[in-house]
């Protein structure tokens, strides 16, 4: 489903991904840990085709990015989703649905929404009204109306309360259910842990680790976070 081969990436000469390999299958989640700068983010902009890798291979559902087309296999959610304010969920959604090339009913708009946890009363206010956790559920609608196989992520947690936290959690176990690819950068050990299949912990450019999120606990992990970077 994803598959990294020994990537590598240098910005001006300095190495920001070394021979960096890894696989994800069809519903896993890989966390992705590691200090700023690490080179999480270029991992995933590498996958998403926002910049050109130097070497290696990346692949989505065995189609090679830059070579084939994999812009409708992924999606992308960033810390802060960029949406329309001045418009609806609904609304928002339908115009990023109709450029991906997919007409939805509002029905079947307000369907995909709901699906995220989005409650119904907020469905047709303005996004300008709308917190992190509720911009990111549209966030992940627009994945799901796309029918993204693999959602790429980035900080998705960073600012979220524990209530949004754990209503996010959540909504990605069910991604992953549906078949779904879950790829995410992020600093949050114990989120990674709840959430995660597999756990990468990558320094300079390098993974320095792949465990499987059912052998590790927090406690443990954190110290390996420590001990590794
Ligand atoms: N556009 C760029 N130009 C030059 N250097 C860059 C560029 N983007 C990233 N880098 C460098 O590449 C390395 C990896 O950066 P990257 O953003 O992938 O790290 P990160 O693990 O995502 O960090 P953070 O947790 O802060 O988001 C860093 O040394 C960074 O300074």
């Amino acid at each position: 489903m994803l598959k990294a081969t020994n990537i590598s990436k240098s910005y001006n000469g300095k190495t920001a991904l070394k021979d960096v390999s890894f696989e994800v299958s069809k519903g896993e989640i890989f966390c992705l840990l590691g200090q700023n700068g690490a080179g999480k983010t270029t991992t995933i902009n590498i996958f998403l085709g926002f910049i050109t890798k130097d070497g290696g291979q990346a692949f989505v559902n065995d189609k090679e990015v830059g070579k084939d087309n994999t812009n409708n296999l992924t999606a992308y959610i960033p810390e802060t989703v960029q949406l329309y304010g001045n418009l609806s969920s609904v609304e928002n959604l339908n115009f990023f649905s109709r450029l991906a090339g997919f007409k939805y009913t509002t029905l079947e708009l307000e369907g995909f929404l709901t699906k995220t946890g989005l409650q119904s009363e907020a469905l047709h206010k303005r996004l300008s009204s709308y917190s992190k956790g509720m911009r990111q559920k549209v966030g992940i609608a627009v994945a799901l109306a796309k029918n993204a196989e693999v959602i790429f992520m980035d900080e998705p947690t960073s600012g979220l309360d524990p209530k949004a936290t754990a209503e996010f959690t959540k909504t990605c176990k069910e991604l992953a259910n549906m078949g779904k690819v879950i790829f995410m950068a992020t600093h949050d050990i114990f989120n990674a842990v709840e959430l995660a299949t597999t756990i990468g912990i990558m320094k300079e450019g390098v993974l320095a680790q792949q465990l499987k999120a059912s052998e590790i606990d927090a406690g443990k992990l954190n110290q390996l976070y420590l001990e590794t970077i």
